[in-house]
């Protein structure tokens, strides 16, 4: 499909054409990782984790935000226990909902430090959440290294995740020239991804086969 959206400013937020793109495409990119076998998403995690491990930013970086990988995502595990090894800050996400103004609800991302997997409890739409104080949303403006959970990116920069907007939110509190990087499989890099005014780029992507820079 060629690069219908890419770049393209749009009207507002909720573009109902780029929404819908949007969601087909997640579809697709769900449809593929549940066809991962569980053998395949443990080696992809392992290799992902050695070039996570290895990005010049992460090993300068005191402190780091990342995920616990759930499902067939792109896992984390090892990763979180290799940076708390090499005594980094680890940060993680608490999903929290909220309201807006008007009344309609949304989900947001709070924050807790990482200790080790026994710091880690089941949480609410299936995920696992540090039990730490929360630190407040914007916890997210101080890791010098921010590794994401995605579905794809752009050849752009820009990823489409979930749909939730969470880290949407989360990426406009973080400074400009922060280092991100969204953790995917190798097919999910340079991906036709609908960018509607909201959506924030990252810099790099991490894959099993290595780093993309964008
Ligand atoms: N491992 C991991 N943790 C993460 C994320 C992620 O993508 N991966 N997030 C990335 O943003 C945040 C959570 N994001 C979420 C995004 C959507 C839904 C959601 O809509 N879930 C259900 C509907 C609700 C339900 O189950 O009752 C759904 O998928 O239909 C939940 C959480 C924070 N933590
Ligand atoms: N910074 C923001 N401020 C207000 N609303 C936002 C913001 N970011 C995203 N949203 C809302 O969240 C919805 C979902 O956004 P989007 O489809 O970009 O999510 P996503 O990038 O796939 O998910 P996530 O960011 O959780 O990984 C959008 O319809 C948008 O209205």
């Amino acid at each position: 499909m060629p690069t219908q959206h890419e770049g393209r400013p749009g009207p507002s937020p909720d573009v109902p054409d780029l929404a819908a793109a949007k969601t087909a495409l997640r579809d697709q990119l769900v449809t593929a990782r549940n066809r991962l076998s569980v053998a395949e998403i443990a080696e992809a995690a392992e290799r992902l984790a050695a070039h996570v491990l290895d990005l010049p930013e992460v090993r300068r970086a005191a402190s780091v935000s990342a995920y616990v990988s759930v499902g067939e995502e792109p896992g984390t595990s090892r990763l979180l226990d290799a940076l708390l090894a090499a005594g980094k800050r680890v940060v993680l996400p608490l999903t929290i909902s909220d309201r807006t103004e008007e009344g309609r609800f949304f989900l947001d991302l709070d924050w807790a430090v990482y200790t080790g997997p026994a710091s880690l409890a089941p949480a609410r739409y299936g995920l696992l959440e540090p039990t730490s104080p929360p630190l407040g949303r914007d916890a997210i403006a101080t890791p010098d290294a921010l590794l994401l959970p995605g579905m794809a990116v752009s050849a752009h920069g820009y990823r489409i995740g979930k749909g939730a907007g969470c880290y949407d939110r989360a990426l406009s509190r973080v400074p400009v020239g922060t280092f991100t990087c969204v953790l995917l499989y190798d097919d999910e890099v340079g991906r036709d991804v609908p960018v509607e005014p909201h959506d924030r780029s990252v810099l790099a992507a991490a894959t099993p086969s290595g780093i993309t820079r964008f």
